[in-house]
This record gives C-alpha cells, sequence and structure tokens, in this order.
C-alpha cells in the first residue's frame, strides 16, 4: 500500500481531520498535522489502538453459516411431451451471529458510551475546577492589588503629612488630585473584572458549540462510512452471486468465502467507523450488506440433475431426417453437447437443424449410444401402395409410345411439335381449340403417339430427378444449317443416360445453307451413328415450315416404338405421372396427368404426390370432358387438393383413408427434404443450371403465394424478352423467399421479387448485409410493369412499399364488439392505427385490408413501438390465428432502379 496522509486517511475512514488527529496521538503516533505522511506500519499501528481501545475481536470468526439443503421432486413435460420427473435440490445458505459475540460487542459499546461519558463528566469537572481557581487566582490578585494600593495610599498619607508639616505655611491645590486618579483607578479594574467575566462566558458557550459540532460531523462521518461500506458489501455480493450462478457449488462457495474475505477487507479498510458499521449490520442480519449478498447468491444457485453415477446406454431410434435438439433429447443430454460433437466431427449445426439418418447414426454412435435407425417407413408404404396397383388378371395392351423432343435452341423444337399437332390434332377436331396440357397425343394410322410437349431437356430431367420415367423416346431436333451444339450433346447424353432410344430429327432442311450430312457426320464423331452407316441411330431430314419429312419421323418413331413392344393394361385402377400442375381461379387445382397404366376415371380417388382428391372432371388436349383415359393418354384433373409437382406418381386408390394417410405422410417427408435441400443448397449447383448470359438480360429471381401466380408471372415475364433484352428467370417459385433465394439472387445478380410472399427473417437479414434488391409486390400488373420499365431503361419514379412495422400474433381472444381480437408483440418498427395492413401466415400474405382497433391495454392509441405488447382487431377479417404477423406498410414514391 502506498503511503498517505493524514488528511487523505480522514477523508477515506470519513471523520474529521482533528478526531483522526486525537486519535492518532493516543495510538502514539507523532502526527499534528494534516499534511503529514502516514506510513503502513502507522496505520496497522493505529488499527491495533483503535482495536483495543474498541474491544475489537480477534480474527476468530463472531458469525456461522449454515447451509441448508433439501430435495423435492417435481413433474414436468419433457420435449418429447412424455412427463418426467425432475429431482430438484435447494441449497440455502444462513449467516447467523453469534449470541455472545452480540452481547459482548453490546457490553463493549456501553463499556465504550460510559467512558465517553465520564470523559465528558470530567472534562466538565476540570473546566470548572479551573474556572474557579481562575477566578480565586483573579480575587487574590484584587485583594492583593487593593493591598498595595492601602499601602500606598498610606504611604502617600504619611508623606502629605510629612510635607505638610514641612512647609505648613504653603497652602496645596493639589490634594484632591490624587484622590480623583485613584478613584478612577478602582472603578476602571471592576469593569475589567466584568468584560473579562463576560468573554470567558462567551468562551465557554463558543467551545460548548464547537462540541456539538465536532459531535454532528462525527456522527455524519460515520453514517455517511456505514452507507459506503454497505453499498461496497453489496456491490461484490452481487458480483459474487453472479459469478455464483455460473459456476459449480463448491467453487462458488470458495468465491463467497473469497468474497467475504473482500468484504473484511474492506470492512477493515473502513477503520474504526466502518467496524461500527459492520457490527450494526450483525445485529440487524436483516438489514442487507454482506449477510443479505450472501444468502441471495447461494440461493440463486441453478439446480443441478444428479447425474447418474454409470452412464447409461440408451437404443435411439432414427428416423430418416432429424433435428440436432430431438437426437439430443433421445440420447438424454443436452443439445450443445451434441453440437460440440458434431464440431469435432467436423460438421457445424444448430438446434434445430435436421440431419440425415447416417449423420444422426454416426453421432449415437459417437455419443456412446445404440443407433436404432427406423427404416423403411416409406417403403412399407409404397409397398402397400405397388400392391393395392393389382392389375392381376388384367391382359397387357399395346400401348402409344411417348415422345419427348429436345434439342439446342432456336433449333425448332417448338415449331416441330406445334407442326404435328395442328395437322394431325387440331385438323381432325372440328372447330376444335388446342390448349396446352403439357401434352397431347397424334392418331395416324399405323397408331398413335403421344407428345410431351413441354420442349427441351430441363423438363425431362426435372421429371427424371423425381424418378419418373414419362418418356419412352426422344427425338432430338438439330437444325440443318446450325449443326451440332452444346445443348444437342446434352440432350443426347440425357437421353442416353436414361436409357431411352432416340430419333436424330435434322431440321430446317428446307434452307438454303441446309447441310443434313453435316449433322450426320458430326454425331457420328459423338458416337450416334446412321442406321444408314452401320449404326442403330434412325436420322429423319424434316422442315417444321413446310412439314417435310414429318410422316417419316413419326412412322420412324413407330418403328422404334414396336421395337419396344411398348404395353400396359388398360383398365384396372390407374398410375401414372404428373406432367404439370397449377391453381387455377374458379377451377382449383389443375394437374396434366398422364396414364401409364389402367385406367382413370371420373369419381375415382387420385393420390397424386403429397395431394389427394376426387376426380371431379378429366379434359383432354381439346378442352373436352372426357370420362375415362386409358395408357399414354394425357389428361388434365380437377379435384385434387392442392398442385403436385412435375414427375409425382399418380395412383388411384380404393378409399379417401388410405388416400390421405399417404399424401401426408409425404407432406411430412417433403417438409423435411425440403429443409434438408435448403440446407445443401450449393450455390454453385444453381449457378450451374443457370446457363449461358451472354445476351444482355434482366435476371430475376420470384417467389409467388400460389402456383396459380406463379405460373401467371413465368409466362408473363417471359413474354417480355426482346430480342435485345432478355428475361431470365434464375428461379421461380412458391412460399416465403428464403436464403438460397437471396444466395442465388446474389450470384446471378438478380433482383429478388416477391409475390404476396415476404423473406423470412434470415433472408431479410441476408439481403440487408448484403444490399440485394428484394421487392414485394401484391398486383401482378406492377410487377410487370416495373420489369418492363427496368428493361426499357423506363426508370420512372415509382411507388414503393414500405414496411413499417411488424406484430406477431401471441393469442386470440374473441370479442363480441370486435370479434377476433389478436394479442400481439410489435417485433419490428411502429405500427400505426390509420395504415393499410396485411396478415402474414408463414411469410405469405392471406388478407389485406385494415385496422378496425388499436389497444394498449384498455385504451385506443394511434401507435405501438417495438418491443410493446397490444390488441389488434383487423376490419372484416376474422380468422386471424396464433404464430400469424399483421405487417403495416405504406406507399412512398422513390426513384427506381431495378
Ligand atoms: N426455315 C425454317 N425455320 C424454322 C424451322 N423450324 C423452326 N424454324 C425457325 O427457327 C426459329 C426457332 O424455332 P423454335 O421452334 O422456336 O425453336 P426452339 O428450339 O423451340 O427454340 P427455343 O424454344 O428457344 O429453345 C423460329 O424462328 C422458327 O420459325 C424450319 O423447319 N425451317
Amino acid at each position: 500500500m502506498a503511503e498517505t496522509t493524514v488528511k487523505k486517511l480522514a477523508d477515506v475512514v470519513g471523520i474529521p481531520v482533528d478526531t483522526l488527529l486525537t486519535q492518532m496521538k493516543e495510538a502514539g503516533l507523532p502526527h499534528t498535522d494534516a499534511g503529514e505522511e502516514v506510513s503502513d506500519e502507522q496505520k496497522q499501528q493505529l488499527l491495533a489502538h483503535l482495536r483495543k481501545s474498541h474491544g475489537a475481536q480477534s480474527s476468530e470468526p463472531s458469525k456461522i453459516t449454515l447451509k441448508r439443503r433439501s430435495t423435492s421432486t417435481i413433474k414436468t413435460t419433457g420435449a418429447a411431451g412424455k412427463a418426467k420427473t425432475v429431482n430438484v435440490e435447494v441449497r440455502k445458505k444462513r449467516t447467523y451471529v453469534k449470541r455472545a459475540a452480540i452481547e459482548e460487542e453490546e457490553r463493549l459499546e456501553a463499556e465504550r458510551k460510559a467512558a465517553e461519558e465520564e470523559a465528558a463528566r470530567l472534562a466538565e469537572e476540570e473546566a470548572k475546577r479551573k474556572a474557579e481557581e481562575e477566578e480565586a487566582k483573579r480575587k487574590a490578585e484584587e485583594e492583593e492589588a487593593l493591598r498595595r494600593e492601602q499601602e500606598a495610599k498610606a504611604r502617600a498619607e504619611k508623606e502629605r503629612a510629612a510635607e505638610e508639616e514641612k512647609a505648613s505655611q504653603e497652602k496645596s491645590k493639589r490634594a484632591s488630585v490624587p484622590k480623583t486618579a485613584k478613584k478612577a483607578q478602582k472603578e476602571e479594574t471592576e469593569e475589567e473584572r466584568k468584560q473579562r467575566e463576560a468573554e470567558e462566558r462567551k468562551q465557554r458557550e463558543a467551545d460548548e458549540t464547537r462540541r456539538k459540532q465536532e459531535a454532528e460531523q462525527r456522527q455524519k462521518a460515520e453514517e455517511e462510512a456505514a452507507r459506503r461500506t454497505a453499498e461496497e458489501a453489496k456491490r461484490i455480493a452481487e458480483e459474487l452471486e453472479k459469478r455464483g450462478g455460473e459456476q459449480e457449488q463448491e467453487k462458488s462457495d470458495e468465491e463467497e468465502e473469497k468474497g467475504s474475505s473482500i468484504v473484511r477487507d474492506a470492512v477493515e479498510a473502513g477503520y474504526r467507523t466502518e467496524e461500527r458499521q459492520s457490527r450494526r449490520r450483525r445485529r440487524k442480519p436483516r438489514g442487507g450488506g454482506v449477510a443479505h449478498g450472501q444468502m441471495r447468491s447461494s440461493m440463486n444457485k441453478q439446480h443441478g440433475f444428479k447425474s447418474p453415477t454409470e452412464k447409461m446406454v440408451y437404443d435411439v431410434e432414427i428416423p430418416e431426417t432429424i433435428t440436432v435438439a430431438e437426437l439430443a433429447q433421445r440420447m438424454n443430454i443436452k443439445a450443445k453437447e451434441l453440437i460440440k460433437a458434431m464440431m469435432k466431427m467436423g460438421e457445424m449445426a444448430t438446434v434445430n437443424q435436421y440431419i440425415d439418418q447416417e449423420t444422426a447414426v454416426l453421432l449415437t454412435e459417437e455419443m456412446g449410444h445404440t443407433p436404432k435407425p427406423v427404416k423403411g417407413e416409406e417403403e412399407a408404404l409404397e409397398d402397400d401402395l405397388a400392391n393395392l396397383a393389382d392389375y392381376s388378371g388384367v391382359d397387357e395392351v399395346p400401348r402409344a409410345p411417348v415422345v419427348t423432343i429436345m434439342g439446342h435452341v432456336d433449333h425448332g423444337k417448338t415449331s416441330l411439335l406445334d407442326h404435328i399437332r395442328k395437322a394431325k390434332v387440331a385438323a381432325g377436331e372440328a372447330g376444335g381449340i388446342t390448349q396446352h396440357i403439357g401434352a397431347y397425343h397424334v392418331q395416324l394410322d399405323k397408331g398413335m403417339i403421344t407428345f410431351l410437349d413441354t420442349p427441351g431437356h430441363a423438363a425431362f430431367t426435372a421429371m427424371r430427378a423425381r424418378g419418373a420415367q414419362a418418356t419412352d423416346i426422344a427425338i432430338i431436333v438439330v437444325a440443318a444449317d446450325d449443326g451440332v451444339m452444346p445443348q444437342t450433346e446434352e440432350a443426347i447424353n440425357h437421353a442416353k443416360a436414361a436409357g431411352i432410344p432416340l430419333i436424330i430429327a435434322v431440321n430446317k432442311i428446307d434452307k438454303e445453307n441446309a447441310d443434313p450430312d453435316r449433322v450426320k457426320n458430326e454425331l457420328a464423331g459423338k458416337d450416334v451413328i446412321p442406321e444408314e452407316w452401320g449404326g442403330e441411330y434412325q436420322f429423319v431430314n424434316v422442315s417444321a415450315h413446310s412439314g417435310q419429312g414429318i410422316d417419316d419421323l413419326l412412322e420412324a418413331v413407330l418403328l422404334q416404338a414396336e421395337l419396344l413392344e411398348l404395353k400396359a393394361p388398360d383398365s384396372g385402377p390407374a398410375s401414372g405421372v404428373v406432367i404439370e400442375s397449377r391453381v387455377e381461379k374458379g377451377r382449383g387445382t389443375v394437374a396434366s396427368v398422364l396414364i401409364q397404366s389402367g385406367e382413370l376415371n371420373v369419381g375415382d380417388m387420385l393420390l397424386a404426390g403429397a395431394h389427394y382428391g376426387r376426380v371431379r372432371a378429366l379434359i383432354d388436349e381439346n378442352g373436352k370432358q372426357v370420362k375415362k383415359a386409358g395408357p399414354s393418354i394425357p389428361v388434365e384433373v380437377l379435384g385434387l387438393d392442392g398442385a403436385p409437382e412435375a414427375g409425382e406418381q399418380i395412383q388411384v386408390l380404393p378409399d379417401e383413408k388410405k388416400a390421405r394417410e399417404v399424401a401426408e405422410f409425404r407432406q411430412d417427408r417433403d417438409r423435411d427434404v425440403k429443409l434438408k435441400r435448403q440446407q445443401a443448397s450449393k450455390l454453385e449447383n444453381l449457378f450451374e443450371n443457370m446457363g449461358s448470359a451472354e445476351a444482355s438480360q434482366v435476371n430475376i429471381v420470384l417467389k409467388t403465394d400460389v402456383r396459380g401466380s406463379l405460373e401467371a408471372l413465368i409466362g408473363a415475364l417471359n413474354d417480355l424478352s426482346t430480342d435485345e433484352v432478355k428475361v431470365s428467370l434464375v428461379s421461380a417459385g412458391v412460399g416465403a423467399i428464403n436464403e438460397s433465394d437471396v444466395n442465388l439472387a446474389m450470384t446471378s445478380e438478380a433482383v429478388l421479387l416477391g409475390f404476396n410472399v415476404r423473406a423470412d427473417s434470415k433472408a431479410k437479414k441476408l439481403c440487408e448485409q448484403e444490399g440485394i434488391d428484394l421487392r414485394y409486390y401484391s398486383v401482378i400488373y406492377e410487377l410487370i410493369d416495373d420489369v418492363k420499365q427496368a428493361m426499357s431503361g423506363l426508370l420512372a419514379p415509382e411507388k414503393r412499399e414500405e414496411i413499417l412495422g411488424v406484430a406477431e400474433v401471441r393469442d386470440v381472444f374473441r370479442s363480441s364488439k370486435f370479434g377476433a381480437v389478436a394479442g400481439c408483440m410489435v417485433v419490428e418498427g411502429t405500427l400505426y392505427r390509420n395504415r393499410p395492413i396485411r396478415v402474414l401466415r408463414d411469410d405469405v400474405v392471406v388478407f389485406e385490408g385494415e385496422l378496425e382497433s388499436l389497444r394498449r391495454f384498455k385504451d385506443d392509441v394511434q401507435e405501438v413501438r417495438s418491443g410493446i405488447e397490444c390488441g389488434i382487431a383487423v376490419k372484416s377479417y376474422n380468422d386471424v390465428k396464433e404464430g400469424d404477423k399483421i405487417e403495416v406498410f405504406e406507399v412512398k414514391e422513390v426513384a427506381r432502379s431495378l
């Protein structure tokens, strides 16, 4: 400790310098001035003196601390919903002060007081005695003075008589003078005495006042020091409590012990006054300070589960996907531990992340438990379905080949499909309006052919990705004037990979610069050898414009089909594949399906991927309602409860119960798989699928609320493409905008457009971080118009929505006045009573309108800020649910840039 001065020490201790100096003097220290330095030894000497004089106890503790431990059990519900019993151990710690110590202290205090009183009494007596002595002295002096005066007087009298005798004849006038002088002298002495007495009285009074003031000051200083000590002790106790809550009991006890010593140090450092305070505190254990702090800190200890002495080994059931939290729970460990274990294995994961079965099995083994992978609920279900599609007893009959046309951009796929359709379909239908249902079939003299009319291998591969083998034969279109191009090769590779026979249609044969031999040569170089050259591939020269060679092409297809000996049962429950689907206003879900075996009838219970429904109507490619559809026939189905994905299997089931069961199972599975895929989505893969973007183009990532709006927007956006600027939909889908959408937009420099959907919180954050342009729309026209404007460079100021605040619905009450009232928490921005609002469910807009009321407690309010609860009633909307979000927005005019 550094040396200090008397003044500083007095400040620290909180007593007047004079008092401290007196104490120091009593302790035998030489200090007399506030500026003098006090060494550590001197401090110790002072402390020892003070302890001695005030009866401070030795280091023996005068208090005892008792710890009480009680154990009880509570029943709770685990994350899996199972009831479980939890042992709760409560540890309490109380500090009691020894009675004897208190009594001793009280005795000492009383003694001290008595000593002080005695001292005061003695001091008073002394003062009195001194005053009396002084008075006596003064009186003696007065008497002496009087005696001397009288002597002088007598002497003077004598002298005067002698003089008078000597000069009896002389008359003297001076006789009166000494008399007057003497009289004046006597009067003066009397006055002086009175004055002195008054002064002395005054002095005594002043002394008394000063003593009182000093006592008051001392009292104040003591109180101040006591308060400071209490604060300090409280702070230390709180600190200990904080630390203690996070640490083991034993460790925490140690800390407390340490803390107590810190408190002791602090108390000691406060010397006498703080010792007094400490005593006072001990006498009043409930009065805050150390005892209180300690009690709180030990009471706040977290109870811990007693870990079993022997490690339990569990059989852990592992489904195909499982969250980290769920897996941890099944192993009876904390998710944190599991995440740690995963990190050691080089996997980063969050609590709610889904992991696949394989990883989960590894982890379970790693944690020392026995993994029990749950196998084949899905397999069992699919087996079940296969058994239901029972065609035993039904003869297989030849069926029409299903053909896909693939090839490089602009080589004439669409023209070819159109030509065949016009020539072979529409012509046969009186006034028939052909419509696009994703496929059509042509009836020829020699047989029937079904064409899938979504050209390009993207659709083909998308279907294959779902395990659907809808195509029997692939026609590869190669423009005779252009030759083999990258996508020609790709298409050939895809067809070969799928094991599908292919026929080469050398198109644009009508063109002057057509060179079909060049095509043959180039393809032969790629192992596609023409028949006439001894290979196995049929080459047919055609012109989609003039129709030349088209019949030959169709014949080649039929010939190929014959070789394939395509057959299928034409009755029994239908099964097949979804070609495409959408949701149409007024019609509901419209799914184009291709029947592969059996017969689909109106009224059948149809399972389509993760959706199901009773077939309400069947419509063929000419827009005509039909009652049934057999193998290789494409048909539109109305009546499903949702839009299945292209490539999903369809199957007729005997009853709705089974259909529902399977559909629900698949929905759950799809959700899991989707989650997994989102996490695993690799930017490079997404990027690969985008293709080359050499032309000037506007890249768009689009998300919509329903498939219907998605289709409409895709169509409209694609139509915007011009020779100069292409609209490229990098990705388009249904549902909230998620992180992978943002990532995709980022890497492809695309704008992110949400139609009646919102970005989820992670996506929103990423957009903010990366500065991605994220736009929300609720009117198709506005979205299209914005893109159009951007393409033509006419970026006029636009109206843009700004979301002002978002509230989460925590609870819903029914009110007779307002209907449904949502108890909400404002989680973002501010809610305003009079601005337009939307209700979002899973980040998809389900209602748009305005508020009926906005309340805080019982009061109507105009706005509610983030972090505050409020009650909301939405005008004309009573369907608000817990978990919904209510967003308040406003439309602003801003400078446009896309
Ligand atoms: N002269 C001539 N032009 C053709 C023929 N077939 C197609 N075209 C033209 O070639 C261009 C591309 O034809 P599409 O049918 O759109 O080609 P596509 O392969 O479907 O093109 P994408 O859909 O962009 O992949 C169009 O301008 C057609 O008019 C043909 O047999 N002769």
